[in-house]
């Protein structure tokens, strides 16, 4: 039985962070494990501009413990008035390194998002010119597409027609859920990678819906069968470049969870290096933890893998079930089975 190994240190290539008190509440977790991390720009107002960026930035900054080696990656949300020259030149300060797209009410805070896509041509022509890419949160939002089935429909409706009208944009397919999504990214041998969260290495829908309703199994894309799940497993421990960790630890209190309509999103920043070292370990893939945590999505985003290292430990970690915030608790990510592995 292997005791403890030894990994470079990982990236996580999607988070929240939130802002103010939460802002301060989760960094710690994300910084204690993670060298650096793509930051999602779904605050209340999004960071749609270059200066808005360097403003959360340094808000981020200003939140670290004291003797952290952590850096944000910062992000733009994409709406319909996006300045190609703005994007261009908070790429070119080294500032940005990926646009998010969000389909106009597809998730959390997506209400600025892009309902019409000839309006975003341009600044996809200029990313796609300047080697940035497009972060997608992929689903459709038309009321009548069954919410399982958002995923598959995105594909085919808007980002394959999306690839063909900008051949050269380099395209992430964020949190993807489905087998369809899996194979469509396999089916392009460059230019279009994936991140993979935790949870939904862990959870299919039964988690959620069976024997009660788990609001804190809920979260975007919702986790959907079995199948699916399995598709994602073997995705994530194949060792494949085009599929890598992006957590999407997106923490809500629980006062905002456990309501007639609660929030979306699962809290996973602590635990989830345990929870993936265990994982692997099942799958028999252990030697491909690396390649999904720390070595695929810097190479997809052309950055050097962390030179810093991590080892994981056989020992039941110390995770916390919930964090305290000012605003209420956030409750963690509860895998459901317990973990042996510790960072
Ligand atoms: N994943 C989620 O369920 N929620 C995210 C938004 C997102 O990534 O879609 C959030 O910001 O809370
Ligand atoms: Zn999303
Ligand atoms: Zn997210």
């Amino acid at each position: 039985m292997t005791q403890s190994f030894t990994i470079r240190r990982p990236d996580d290539w999607h988070l929240h962070l939130r802002d103010g008190d939460m802002l301060r509440a989760v960094l710690p977790h994300s910084a204690r494990d993670f060298a650096r991390a793509i930051i999602m720009p779904n605050l209340v107002p999004p960071v749609v501009t270059g200066t808005q960026a360097a403003a959360y930035r340094d808000r981020i900054m200003a939140a670290l413990p004291a003797g952290a080696d952590f850096t944000p990656l910062m992000t733009l949300y994409l709406t319909e008035d996006t300045d190609p020259d703005d994007v261009a030149r908070a790429h070119a300060d080294g500032l940005i390194h990926a646009v998010k797209l969000y389909p106009a009410g597809a998730t959390t805070n997506s209400a600025s998002g892009v309902s019409n896509f000839d309006k975003v041509a341009p600044v996809l022509d200029r990313m796609a010119e300047i080697g940035l890419p497009l972060c997608t949160h992929g689903e459709v939002t038309d009321s009548e597409i069954d919410i399982f089935d958002r995923e598959a429909v995105f594909i085919d409706r808007v980002l394959d027609p999306i690839r063909r009208a900008h051949p050269a944009l380099r395209v992430i397919m964020e949190h993807i859920t489905t087998a369809d999504a899996a194979d469509y990214v396999r089916s392009n041998d460059s230019g279009l990678a994936a991140t993979i969260t935790t949870h939904h290495l862990v959870i299919n829908r039964n988690h959620i819906l069976a024997g009660g309703i788990r609001p804190h199994y809920y979260c975007l894309p919702v986790a959907k069968r079995e199948t699916h799940r399995l598709a994602l497993r073997q995705a994530a421990t194949s060792g494949d470049p085009r599929f890598f960790l992006g957590t999407d630890s997106a923490p809500h209190t629980d006062g905002a969870k456990l309501q007639p309509c609660g929030c979306a999103g699962c809290f996973t920043a602590p635990n989830t290096m345990s929870i993936l070292a265990q994982v692997f370990e099942e799958d028999g893939a252990l030697d491909k933890l690396e390649a999904f945590t720390s070595l695929n999505g810097p190479a997809f985003y052309g950055l050097p893998p962390n030179e810093t290292r991590i080892t994981l430990r056989h020992e039941t970690p110390k995770h916390p079930t919930s964090i305290d915030t000012p605003d209420g608790p956030v409750t963690v990510f509860d895998p459901g089975f317990d973990l042996h592995w510790t960072t």
